[in-house]
């Protein structure tokens, strides 16, 4: 495909996302309809999808319009691309640009891809990092991995990784995490990966995990663990009895086969509360995901006043759930990968003021400026009398 068939790909994937499917559907249909399509156009097309999606208020203002010819048309606009080369209706090329596509330069919450009814909670959650965070949002998230330390040690997988062509780096968020600088393609296929010295995981998450008080011999209950990163991360941190669970079991489909891989001991449980009490209890709860919106940037459009309220009202009954779960002198760890304090500090201060008892122990909040997503951790305890 010439680069210009790649920007009329991009522009039928982007409509058809816009009028609401799926980013990673709308991509797999096209990639099914266009068997002519190498694999460096489905990547190239990918990239322009993404990326327009991570831009897509700045990009729709250049571009003129919301729309999938728009948002390609602003993102070659702000990458300063000979667009008359690019837009000449010949071929598989995108028509050319008329009188009315001049766009405009974005401002306000449009000029940081954000959107406008969300940017009092981010000015009030991020306060001066508000632009530089989203900026980072903007951008296109590193692969992460983390070093299994059931199977090798970190400098063992970089080893490992090394043989497989992929060139990974420690990274200061934890000490198993590891930054891929080239070869990110060749992952998963490669040894390292498949014999379960690595992980994909990104490195706020595997902070979170570490800001855990794991020790050997303890009852460790994941109670949203969906696909089991954090659990099988919590197994490689000590010698725990480990279980599972997920309101929606279906999601832990994989973990099995993971934790197998791993070398990891996980037991999934539909009914918790017939296996309570535990040492801990995780929950890595299900939240806006605007920390990770630069992975998922079709979430930071989808969410709505409506959702973030439904959401928050799971989030305290996820924290009112653990509480029970959880035995004396136990620890309550609750997560999110949320930007914002109404997910994060606001749930907490609310658990406190309803439950007598329990105290805060310590929190941790990360951004996407400490190169891994955003995420936060607090961790509960019951006071001492
Ligand atoms: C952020 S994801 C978990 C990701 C996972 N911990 C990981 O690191 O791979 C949140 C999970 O919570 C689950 N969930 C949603 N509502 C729940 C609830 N009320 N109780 C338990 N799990 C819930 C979702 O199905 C989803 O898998």
């Amino acid at each position: 495909m010439t680069p210009a068939a790649r920007l009329s790909a991009a522009i039928e994937v982007l409509d058809r996302i816009l009028a609401g499917t799926a980013a990673e559907q709308a991509l797999a249909n096209w990639g099914r309809a266009s068997r002519f399509a190498g694999s460096g156009d489905r990547l190239a097309v990918r990239d322009l999808v993404y990326d327009a999606l991570r831009c897509r208020r700045s990009y729709a203002a250049l571009g003129g319009g919301d729309t999938g010819r728009g948002l390609v048309l602003g993102g070659q606009r702000a990458a300063g691309a000979d667009l008359a080369a690019l837009f000449t209706g010949e071929g598989h090329a995108p028509a050319k640009i008329a009188a009315s596509e001049v766009g405009q330069e974005p401002e306000g919450a449009a000029a940081l891809d954000l959107p406008e009814w969300l940017m009092p909670q981010l000015g009030a959650s991020l306060g001066a990092d508000l632009g530089a965070v989203a900026e980072a949002l903007r951008q296109r998230a590193p692969v992460f991995l983390r070093a299994n330390t059931l199977r090798a040690s970190r400098d063992e997988a970089i080893r490992a990784l090394h043989s497989d062509g992929v060139l990974a780096v420690p990274h200061p968020l934890a000490d198993t995490a590891l930054q891929v600088m080239e070869g990110a393609r060749k992952i998963q296929a490669g040894q390292a990966y498949q014999s379960g010295l690595v992980e994909l995981q990104d490195a706020a998450s595997q902070a979170v995990v570490n800001a855990l008080p794991l020790c050997d011999g303890q009852r460790v209950l994941d109670l949203c663990a969906g696909g089991g990163g954090k659990t099988l991360g919590m197994a490689a941190r000590a010698r725990l009895s480990l279980f599972a669970h997920d309101a929606f079991p279906a999601r832990m489909r994989d973990l099995p086969a993971r934790a197998r891989r791993a070398g990891a001991k996980v037991t999934l449980t539909e009914t918790p509360e017939k296996l309570a009490t535990f040492d801990l209890v995780l929950a890595d709860a299900p939240c806006s995901g605007s920390g990770s919106w630069r992975r998922d940037p079709q979430g930071k459009w989808a969410l709505t006043p409506q959702r973030l309220a439904q959401i928050l009202s799971v989030q305290d009954q996820i924290l009112d759930r653990m509480a029970h779960l959880v035995k004396p002198g136990g620890f309550v760890a609750y997560a999110t990968c949320s930007l914002l304090r109404a997910e994060n500090e606001d749930r907490i201060a609310a658990f406190l003021d309803r439950t007598p008892g329990w105290q805060l122990h310590k929190a941790e909040v990360y951004t996407p400026l400490s190169g891994g997503d955003g995420f936060f951790v607090a961790l509960l305890t019951q006071a001492s009398r």
